[in-house]
């Protein structure tokens, strides 16, 4: 069975998608009703044996989704009680509907106190919060984080911003999160993600045609996303046709970080991989190849050298390599030679301040350029964009492809994949333990390795991003980086996803 791409909509998408329903004829309410009933089922089947429920209910339609749990859980059998944050007289619209339907006694949630072996159910702010919790919210969501009760949250857990992933004032850590139609980028960017507990997508009866026309080009990285771009093999496969990618190292004292980038291209199929090493180097690095090979780079006329065998398609280029003038002018070279580069860690370094540069190398002919920085990379690459705290993850890094006509690899747990088209994915099956030294450069190795046998950008850069989190699975808790390329699965694995 071939699952579907899984799109990934904003809060501001998801209101559009609703009125998009609810024009079709869907009535709005009936919507009320099945997101409540997704939330009363959640508790039913995870604690059912729960002493009571008290839900918590904001001033909107989050809050209506909380009433309306509540009675289909008091007439399962359930005891249940509502806590309202202001006057439920003012509730409006669906609201209003779901608060009557409720039909009994609701508190003040300033009355509010976490009681022992019941269940919370979280229905203050979901997509609605537009500014910082304060008052009497913020009292009680620390108030139940620190009690250690479960949570249900309907939508998002309250205080998260379901655009950026991050916290307005205070948010409430949930253990479980039902969310409706589609996930938002707040469930998967950080801290939002560990929020959230366990994710729930319910079908609250909104067409996926109503989702299909106001998805904005963001989607969760899984391989439906790329699987049918990866590169196949054919009977007449041989090793130029699966190309050759070209890993520079650092000096004498800086080789490994070259070596794990080039054994991770040649495992994901690269048809050649060859170190590029000044001569300082080569007794290291040659001290430790065997199937990659080795080859004298130490300056600019050596590089154009190599350009000229056209062969030679993809580069990897940082890792190790120190920063400053040489890495700018090979990026510029192998960039003006229309080849695929990832620039990492040292290479983006070298460009803080020369971003406009390394942006009109990018556009050369038949350039293909790949950025890799983590935070701190991307903050030196990008100040102007990083400083703007306002933007959520994905649209800084959407904003980093556009200005340097690069496929941007915005690395964390949360790796985010943009490319200046507006494409983007949010990658989340990365383990804690992937952060280990040398993790990086294995995935620019990877995507390196992926370029070189031709496989488009975005599709290569979203799919190393996978591969790296899945290797670092299988590998388990006790990682070091040199297991991730042995680690890693065959493509035929889940090309029938
Ligand atoms: N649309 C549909 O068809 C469906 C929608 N569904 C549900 O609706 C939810 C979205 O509902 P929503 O748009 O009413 O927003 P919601 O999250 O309830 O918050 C708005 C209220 O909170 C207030 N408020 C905001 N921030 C605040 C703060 N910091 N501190 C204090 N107050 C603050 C804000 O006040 P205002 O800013 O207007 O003064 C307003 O009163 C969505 O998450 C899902 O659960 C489902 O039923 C499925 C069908
Ligand atoms: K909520």
């Amino acid at each position: 069975m071939r699952t579907a791409l899984e799109p990934v909509v904003t809060p501001v998408a998801m209101g559009r998608i609703d009125r998009r329903a609810i024009d079709s004829g869907i009535v709005g309410y009936r919507l009320m009703l099945m997101a409540g009933a997704a939330i009363a089922a959640s508790v039913l089947r995870h604690y059912g044996d729960a002493a009571g429920v008290d839900v918590l209910c904001g001033p909107g339609n989050n809050g209506g989704d909380g009433y309306v749990a509540a009675k289909m859980l008091q007439t399962s059998g359930m005891c249940a009680a509502c806590y309202s944050l202001g006057d439920p007289v003012k509730l409006a619209g669906d609201a209003a509907c779901a608060r009557d339907d409720w039909g009994d006694e609701i508190l003040s949630l300033e009355d509010y106190v976490p009681t022992d072996g019941r269940v919370v159910i979280d229905a203050l702010f979901g997509a609605g919060l537009q500014r910082d919790v304060e008052g009497v919210a913020v009292r009680v969501i620390e108030a139940v984080n620190a009690f250690d009760i479960p949570v249900i949250a309907a939508d998002l857990p309250s205080g998260l911003s379901g655009e950026s992933g991050r916290v307005r004032g205070t948010a409430l850590r949930a253990s479980r999160t039902v969310t409706f139609a589609a996930p938002k980028p707040g469930h998967f960017l950080l801290p939002g993600r560990d929020l959230c507990g366990v994710l729930e997508i319910a079908d609250i009866g909104i067409p996926s045609r109503c989702i299909e026309a106001e998805t904005e080009g963001l989607w969760l990285n899984r391989p439906p996303l790329w699987r049918d771009a990866l590169p196949r093999l054919a009977a007449n496969s041989h090793k130029y046709t699966r190309g050759h990618l070209g890993v520079f190292s650092g000096g004498y004292r800086q080789t490994g970080a070259a070596r794990l980038a080039a054994i991770a291209g040649l495992r994901v199929g690269a048809g050649l991989v060859t170190v590029l090493s000044p001569a300082s180097a080569n007794a290291a690095n040659a001290a430790h190849l065997t199937t990659i090979m080795l080859r004298t780079i130490d300056g600019g006329a050596d590089l154009d050298g190599l350009l000229e065998d056209m062969r030679f398609n993809s580069f990897v280029l940082g890792p190790g390599f120190g920063v400053g003038e040489k890495a700018r002018d090979f990026a510029e070279r192998i960039l003006g030679a229309g080849r695929a580069l990832v620039l990492d860690a040292d290479g983006i370094t070298s460009f803080a301040g020369y971003h406009d540069q390394l942006a009109e190398a990018a556009a050369k002919q038949d350039a293909i350029l790949f950025i890799t920085p983590h935070q701190g990379e991307f903050a030196r690459l990008f100040p102007q964009i990083a400083s703007n705290a306002s933007r959520s993850k994905v649209e800084q890094a959407r904003s980093a492809a556009r200005e340097t006509e690069a496929i941007v690899v915005y690395k964390g747990a949360d790796t985010v994949v943009a490319d200046p088209s507006g494409r983007a994915a949010i990658c989340d099956n990365a383990p804690p333990w992937l952060a280990t030294a040398g993790s990086g450069d294995t995935l620019a190795g990877l995507l390196g390795g992926l370029a070189a046998q031709g496989m488009p950008g975005f599709e290569a850069a979203c799919a190393a991003a996978w591969l790296h989190g899945e290797a670092a699975n299988r590998a388990g808790a006790r990682l070091i980086a040199e297991d991730l390329a042995n680690n890693l699965p065959a493509f035929s694995e889940f090309q029938e996803y």
